[in-house]
Order: C-alpha cells, then sequence, then structure tokens
C-alpha cells in the first residue's frame, strides 16, 4: 500500500491509539500496570515515613506517571529502577521535546517573530526530533529482538501490538510509523475545528464568549504546527492535575476530609483503592471535575483551523484562520459560574460526566468533537485513582505557613509555578495493611 497523505496518516495514527491504546479493553487488561505503579509510590512513601515527612508531590507524579505511560506503550520501567543510562536519556529527551514544544507555541501566537525566527528554531526542532526517532528506534531494535517485558496476549504493550500490524502489513506499518505515533510531528496542516460546536458553545454562552475566541491568520510557510502525541499529550496534563486537585485540597481541608470519609466508606481499611472504585466514589470525581474546570491543564486546547468561511458570534472568520478556544474563561465565567474562583465541588453534584453538563453551564477541559483528547478515559482513571489511594493511605497538610501558594507559571499549559510540597503522615487505620504488602 502506498504511504497515505499526512491527513491519513495522522488520522489512522488516531484510529490505532484510540482502539489499541486507550480504548476501555486495552485500559483494562493494563490496569494492572497502573495499579503496580500506584502501590509502589503509596508504598515508598509508607516506608519512608516513620512518622511524619515531607514530599515533592510533583516529582512523585512525574514518576509515576511516566513509568505508567512508557509500561503501557513500550514495558519500559525507567523511575525507581536505578539510575540508568536510559532513563537519563529518556528523560532529557522529553524535556527537551517541551521545552521545543512551548517555543513553537510562543511563534504560534506570536506569528511575526516566525519571520525572526524560524531558521534557528527549525535546527533545533530537526535535533530533537532526531533524538528522539533514535531512541525509538532502539526500542522496537529491543522489541524485534525480544528482550522487552510483557509478552502476553491479553497484555500486550502498544509496541508489540503496533510490530504485529508491521507483520501483516510491513508496507504500510513501517517503522516510520511506529516512531510516529509517541513523537511530535510537523506539519502544515491545522487541526480541522467544528465551526458549529464553537458558535453552539458561544451561543450557550452568550456575546460574553465573544473574546473568548481569538483568531491569527495562517501563515503557511515557516508554521512549525506540532501535535503531541502519546506521552507528550498524556504525561504533563495528568501530572498538573493531580498536583492542581492535591494543592486546592490542602487549602480546603474540609473537602479532603469529605473525600476521606467517602473513600473510608466504600473501600474501607483492608484494602487499597482500585479504579472499579472510582464509579463508587461521585465526590471525588467532582473534586476532579472541579479541578478541571478551575485549572484546564490545556486553558486554549490546542490550535484549531476553520475549515471554511464562517461566523463565529458575529465575527466574520476566513477559512484556514488559527482559533483558540478559551477554555479557562468560559470555565471561570462569573456569568456562567456561581464564584468562579471558589472552590466548590459540591456543584457538580449529581451531574453526570463532562460530557453530559446541562443547566448551560460549560466545561470542555478535554476540548470537544474531533478532536477531543483521546485520553480522557486513561487521564480520569489514572488522576482519579492517584488521588484516591494518596487520601485513602495519608493524612495531609501544607507545608508552610498560610495556603499553599496557587500561581500559575506562564507558557502554554497552565502549571503550578512552584511544585507543591506537603507534609504527610500514614493514617494508622491503613497502616496495618501497608505493612503487609
Ligand atoms: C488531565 C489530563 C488531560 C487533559 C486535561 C488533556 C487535555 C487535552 C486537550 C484539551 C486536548 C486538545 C483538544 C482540542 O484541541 O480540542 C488534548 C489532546 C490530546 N491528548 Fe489529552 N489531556 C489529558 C490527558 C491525556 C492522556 C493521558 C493522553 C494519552 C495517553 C492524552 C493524549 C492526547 C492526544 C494524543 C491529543 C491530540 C489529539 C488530536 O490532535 O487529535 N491526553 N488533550
Amino acid at each position: 500500500m502506498p504511504w497515505a497523505p499526512y491527513g491519513d496518516h495522522w488520522q489512522n495514527l488516531r484510529r490505532i491509539s484510540a482502539v489499541e491504546i486507550l480504548s476501555s479493553t486495552r485500559l483494562d487488561s493494563l490496569a494492572h500496570i497502573r495499579h503496580h505503579e500506584l502501590q509502589s509510590m503509596v508504598l515508598r512513601l509508607f516506608r519512608d515515613n516513620p512518622d511524619s515527612m515531607t514530599v515533592n508531590l510533583r516529582s512523585e507524579f512525574s514518576g509515576f506517571m511516566f513509568n505508567v505511560m512508557t509500561r503501557m506503550m513500550g514495558g519500559k520501567r525507567y523511575y525507581g529502577s536505578g539510575d540508568s543510562e536510559e532513563a537519563k536519556r529518556f528523560s532529557d529527551v522529553i524535556a527537551d521535546t517541551e521545552e521545543v514544544i512551548s517555543e513553537t507555541r510562543i511563534l504560534d501566537m506570536l506569528p511575526d517573530l516566525r519571520w525572526v525566527f524560524a531558521g534557528k528554531f527549525e535546527k533545533k526542532f530537526a535535533a530533537v526530533q532526531k533524538r528522539r526517532d533514535d531512541f525509538m528506534q532502539e526500542w522496537i531494535d529491543e522489541f524485534r529482538a525480544g528482550s522487552c517485558l510483557g509478552n502476553q496476549e491479553n497484555d500486550k504493550t502498544l509496541m508489540q501490538v503496533l510490530l504485529s500490524l508491521q507483520d501483516a502489513d510491513p508496507d504500510y506499518y513501517t517503522d516510520e510509523f511506529i516512531k510516529s505515533l509517541s513523537q511530535v510531528h510537523r506539519h502544515l496542516e491545522r487541526k480541522r475545528l467544528n465551526i458549529s460546536a464553537v458558535d453552539r458553545r458561544c451561543a450557550l454562552a452568550g456575546a460574553h464568549c465573544l473574546p473568548k475566541v481569538y483568531s491569527g491568520h495562517h501563515h503557511v510557510v515557516a508554521v512549525l504546527q506540532d501535535v503531541p502525541a502519546l506521552l507528550h499529550g498524556g504525561i504533563n496534563t495528568s501530572v498538573e492535575t493531580m498536583e492542581w486537585a492535591m494543592s486546592l485540597l490542602l487549602n480546603n481541608p474540609l473537602v479532603l476530609n469529605k473525600a476521606q470519609a467517602e473513600i473510608d466508606s466504600v473501600v474501607g481499611y483492608d484494602r487499597l483503592v482500585n479504579e472499579t472504585d472510582l464509579s463508587k466514589l461521585p465526590y471525588l470525581q467532582c473534586i476532579i471535575k472541579e479541578t478541571l474546570r478551575m485549572h484546564p491543564t490545556a486553558p486554549l486546547l490546542l490550535p484549531h483551523e476553520s475549515s471554511k468561511d464562517c461566523v463565529v458570534g458575529g465575527y466574520n472568520i476566513p477559512r484556514g484562520t488559527m482559533l483558540f478556544v478559551n477554555v479557562w474563561a468560559i470555565q471561570n465565567d462569573p456569568n456562567i459560574w456561581e464564584s468562579p474562583d471558589m472552590f466548590v465541588p459540591d456543584r457538580f453534584e449529581g451531574k453526570e460526566s463532562l460530557t453530559k453538563m446541562k443547566d448551560g453551564l460549560i466545561i470542555l477541559p478535554f476540548g470537544s468533537g474531533r478532536r477531543r483528547c483521546p485520553g480522557e478515559n486513561l487521564a480520569l482513571r489514572i488522576v482519579g485513582l492517584a488521588l484516591a489511594s494518596l487520601i485513602q493511605c495519608f493524612d495531609w497538610e501544607h507545608d508552610g505557613e498560610g495556603l499553599v501558594d496557587m500561581s500559575e507559571s506562564g507558557g502554554f499549559t497552565a502549571p503550578k509555578a512552584q511544585p507543591l510540597v506537603a507534609k504527610y503522615r500514614t493514617r494508622s487505620v491503613v497502616a496495618h495493611h501497608l505493612s503487609q504488602i
């Protein structure tokens, strides 16, 4: 089969990631990885903690999330398994890629600067891309040599699934195709935004929504558009959400106590919470929704492009215009939300999923439509499991005077400016169970 055009290629990658790695069936079959990683984090905190300790939760969440993703994708566990050279190379490549992504987005926001910096930036981008490429090729070669973990049929990592597809159709599922699933792509096609959906959101939100849809004309030359693929899409967004949620809980101990009481009554003290418990923890779900409302980790989503001329809230938008949807402003709009700057998980009580919100409330931290985040299901499982486990096993408080500093740092995503450092103490009611694991 000839190489597909880029648009089809990306659609196909998206379909494969949706079906093969992010579908509910696949996520269920890989639940043991998430459970194992979570248990490792909890036990590490427990064993390090004879009485009361402080912990940098950002680095705990990052290590946990990296291991979950690299194990699900490639059967690799880098964090907590000694400081291997491979782990260091991996984390350097990821960090450099993050930097390049941020720079691309700054250039997207300030298009005139592209003409000044495009050449220099392109070189840097190509160098990082090459390092990522080499790294992924090593993964593929290792799998071919059969030296990676996880060979059960029902326990297949994404890499194994892709290599099986390659066996069946080697001309289409080339190594390049496989590597691109976990790569950052450079391409000249903007995401096609379903304008009628934006129109509908604007209509729902009323005229005040308009300044929340920004536009900037699309310059084809020198536009470096990246798409965060699985590793990038998944790790930082989830880590930032966990960190915001724990910070909000430390600043709101009554909410934290209520969540702990819910977990105690559903799970008890003789086992650790697991993913199947999450649907029975509605208050925890409200906490996650309220966190994503106040701190969506992609506050402007990803850049989209109008596929035809259209009118959004009375503004003429020509075909090919880059559009940003300011989700943060929509989700924190005082015309829609009562006291939007207050952390009130109870406002979501009785409201089901994020997609089924009614009453004129608009919340879309995972985007909307065809290009909605394909990792939402995984993210909600991971964030829910991590928060529930930490709340079940430990008592938490802020390490320092007053409230946790909630300032955001700059950039395209909106992480906390300062990593969250918290004090914790193992709960006596679960200590016995933890000591038996
Ligand atoms: C709390 C965690 C997460 C949040 C808040 C989040 C949010 C988002 C948002 C807002 C978008 C852009 C949607 C748009 O522009 O319409 C997106 C895209 C994406 N996300 Fe997530 N995400 C999260 C976790 C994950 C996870 C765990 C994965 C995968 C393992 C993932 C994979 C992706 C991918 C591949 C895209 C690009 C989709 C496309 O371009 O078609 N995300 N995410």
